[in-house]
């Protein structure tokens, strides 16, 4: 049974590349995007996205009609968010919605396969980047076929870390956000980056371009897929609380090597925010 999933991650492949030429289309496209709120007035979904994750869908469930599904549209708009262990698609269709409204060119489709609760495969697309990031568990991570290595840095202030900040505005939050890159500013670190993609952020740390990624508030749609790719670049994910990672906690430390991740978890300001799997509808 070693192939057992290459038929269906041959298929989140090209499912993940006909959405990115969707994606492309769309910003060609002289006629302004619609663009609505969800969270908060800040939490951006445009017609895009609702359509890239119907066309993502479709075509698996013609082609898979047993698999299930988590897609970040569909729970908007009201699917349960339900990771059991049957073979389950997690699907971010734009990861990078505010950067597609302002045409800020970093711009993900992720496409993460879960078996008991498992990661199988991950497929990140960089629509704008025309890179293919590709994981299979146990067989390694991939970029338009080339292998990736995580960075061999081990001194934290000889790095450059990726973070983001999220959706939320509320003071509190935004405080802790702040007290979290102050810290890590202050180490000193060569620099904080971010490409405003968790999915693309990831995919740095699993290329050796930054040697970590954190980041609270994430949703299990925008790490899935990245998530493998990072630990099959040989890569290391820790919860914000130091934690083993757990992808509906809303929190994940991606890093190039733990030494590097436990240093910047003690850096981090960590916080609790509803968990996926305690999530009303419609969030
Ligand atoms: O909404 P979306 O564009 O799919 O995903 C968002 C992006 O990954 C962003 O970088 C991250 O800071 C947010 O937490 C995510 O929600
Ligand atoms: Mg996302
Ligand atoms: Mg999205």
């Amino acid at each position: 049974m070693a192939d057992l999933w290459q038929n269906a991650m041959d298929h989140a492949v090209s499912a993940a590349r006909h959405a990115g030429e969707v994606v492309r289309e769309a910003l060609r496209d002289d006629r302004k995007q619609t663009v609505m709120t969800k969270s908060s007035s800040v939490d951006l979904v445009t017609q895009t996205d609702q359509k890239v994750e119907k066309l993502i869908i479709q075509s698996v469930k013609e082609k898979f009609p047993t698999h299930s599904f988590i897609g970040e549209e569909s729970v908007s708009a009201g699917e349960p968010l339900l990771l059991t262990d049957a073979p389950t698609w997690i699907i971010d269709p734009i990861d990078g919605t505010t950067n597609f409204v302002h045409t800020f060119p970093f711009i993900a489709v992720s496409i993460g396969f879960s078996v008991n609760k498992q990661m199988e495969f991950g497929v990140v697309y960089s629509c704008l980047e025309d890179k293919m990031y590709t994981a299979r568990r146990g067989r390694g991570a991939f970029c338009n076929g080339e292998p990736l290595q995580v960075s061999h840095q081990e001194d934290i202030n000889q790095s450059i870390i990726a973070a983001e900040f999220g959706s939320t505005r509320d003071a509190e939050t935004v405080d802790k956000i702040f007290i979290s890159l102050r810290r890590v500013l202050s180490l000193p670190v060569h620099g904080i980056r971010g490409a405003g993609t968790a999915a693309i952020n990831m995919c740095l740390v699993a290329s050796g371009c930054v040697e970590a990624y954190y980041e609270i508030g994430i949703h299990v749609w925008d790490v899935a897929a990245g998530s493998l790719i990072v630990s099959e670049a040989g890569g290391v994910l820790l919860d914000t609380d130091g934690g083993p990672a757990d992808l509906m906690s809303r929190r994940i430390v991606a890093a190039n090597r733990r030494i590097i991740a436990e240093r910047l978890v003690k850096e981090i300001e960590t916080f609790s925010p509803i968990r996926d799997d305690a999530a009303p509808a419609n969030q």
